[in-house]
């Protein structure tokens, strides 16, 4: 039933690193075109001998917002802001290993909401900027991931993070990816239940490190954060009439403001009248998630990684640190959102969807995947100091599908 995939067999297998012998060092340049922003992740690895793996040394990661769907009508611009960080490569690659390293750009939800023909016109912006830098451009440098990738990699990147993958007692860890447009959910399943009550286009099987991992793996498009906003003002896949408001009681009574997602503007604002609080919006959010999610039976005791809008709305209410991240239960997501939403005036400094954010995101666990009240979700940003998103899975894909691990 599922997907065979067979990226990393090959990957780092101990005999095959002739030549070189003294201590070598290769870079792999990866873009993440997100719909909120784009952000490249420039990788050092070392292979310090021919029977040594590569070893990954180190990470430069730059950020830009928006993304390059923000850039739907001016495609020239938004390739330029992709050229900018490019840059950054120049300065951190030595000239002499410029034509051998690969560079990739991966476009993620935010493009697969717009048009083909937009997209498209994007992708070969930006495919003109790879072609005019010294670096090396394989085919398919520039392009939109698939989904279920896009969970691959990022669990991949995690459990090779915390080493997972390599050695014996192997415990790996589930991933939870909560973007702006798509949400991403990704485990290796235990027990034999699972994968029989699993559909088929849920599964994909792949090898590495002499092993053959099936994961289960989903990205849900519309349930990002961003979306997922749209779909709780019922804007979502909406022919949007000009200055056509939408309510919603997750938002603070007095508010009305406007909104750009997705080259489209929105007005919308809080229920003036009628009721607030984390009650009525609950019901709200509970709408957009309810019924529509596959649940898992094996997740509801594990624990998760969970990173991007996770991370970012627990830091942003000091359920975490910023810098070191933590671990939460699902509940402290339920426990901030009912004090937030009830008391939204005090909270209105901050984003005026804080309220709505964390009730998605406690109702995406909960009703949407099925998670428990107890279950621990361990929010990461960084591990070892590299960032735990699915672009360092997509460098190792890249370098051996370009024979570049030696
Ligand atoms: N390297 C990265 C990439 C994204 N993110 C976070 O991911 C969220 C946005 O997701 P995104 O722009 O990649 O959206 P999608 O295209 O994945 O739906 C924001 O919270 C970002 O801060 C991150 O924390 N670190
Ligand atoms: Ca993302």
């Amino acid at each position: 039933h599922s997907n065979r995939v067979m990226w990393f067999q090959d990957f780092f297998p101990p005999n095959m690193c002739p030549i070189n012998a003294k201590a070598n060092t290769f870079y792999g340049i990866m873009f993440d075109a997100g719909s909120t922003g784009t952000r490249i992740h420039i990788y050092t690895f070392v292979q310090k001998s021919p029977e040594n793996l590569p070893e990954l040394e180190g990470e430069i990661f730059e950020s830009v917002k928006p993304g390059l769907s923000a850039y739907a009508d001016q495609p020239e611009k938004g390739a330029e802001t992709v050229k900018k960080l490019l840059d950054m490569a120049i300065d951190a690659v030595p000239p002499h290993l410029w034509k051998k390293t690969p560079v990739v750009l991966k476009a993620t939800a935010g493009l697969r909401l717009l048009s083909e023909e937009k997209a498209q016109a994007l992708l070969l912006e930006v495919k003109e900027v790879f072609e005019e830098s010294p670096f090396l451009v394989p085919e398919d440098s520039v392009g939109i991931m698939d989904g279920s990738h896009e969970g691959i990699l990022a669990w991949i990147t995690v459990n090779f993070l915390t080493g997972q993958l390599s050695g014996q007692n192997q415990q790996t860890v589930g991933t939870l990816d909560l973007g702006g447009a798509s949400t991403q959910i990704t485990f290796l399943p235990r027990f034999e239940e699972t994968l029989k009550e699993t559909p088929g286009d849920f599964l994909t099987s792949f090898e590495m490190f002499n092993s053959t991992y099936k994961l289960y793996t989903h990205s849900y498009l519309g349930f990002g954060l961003k979306a997922a906003r749209l779909a709780t003002l019922g804007a979502l896949n909406m022919e949007v009439v000009d200055g056509q408001m939408f309510r919603s009681s997750c938002l603070p009574k007095q508010l009305e403001a406007e909104w750009h997602f997705g080259g489209v503007k929105y007005r919308y604002g809080g229920n003036k009248e009628g009721e607030t609080g984390f009650k009525p919006c609950y019901l709200e959010v509970l709408k957009v998630v309810k019924g529509k999610l596959h649940q898992p039976d094996e997740i509801r005791g594990s624990s998760f990684y969970a990173f991007s809008y996770y991370y970012d709305r627990a830091a942003d209410t000091n359920l975490i640190d910023y810098e070191q991240g933590g671990v939460l239960e699902v509940r402290d997501f339920e426990r901030k959102a009912k004090e937030v939403c009830d008391n939204m005036e005090r909270y209105n400094s901050a984003s005026p969807f804080l309220c709505m954010d964390l009730a998605y995101i406690t109702a995406l666990l909960k009703e949407g995947f099925g998670f428990r009240d107890h279950t621990l979700l361990q929010l990461t940003k960084k591990v070892n100091n590299i960032e735990t998103s699915w672009t360092l899975g997509a460098t190792f894909h890249l370098l051996q599908s370009l024979g570049l691990t030696y």
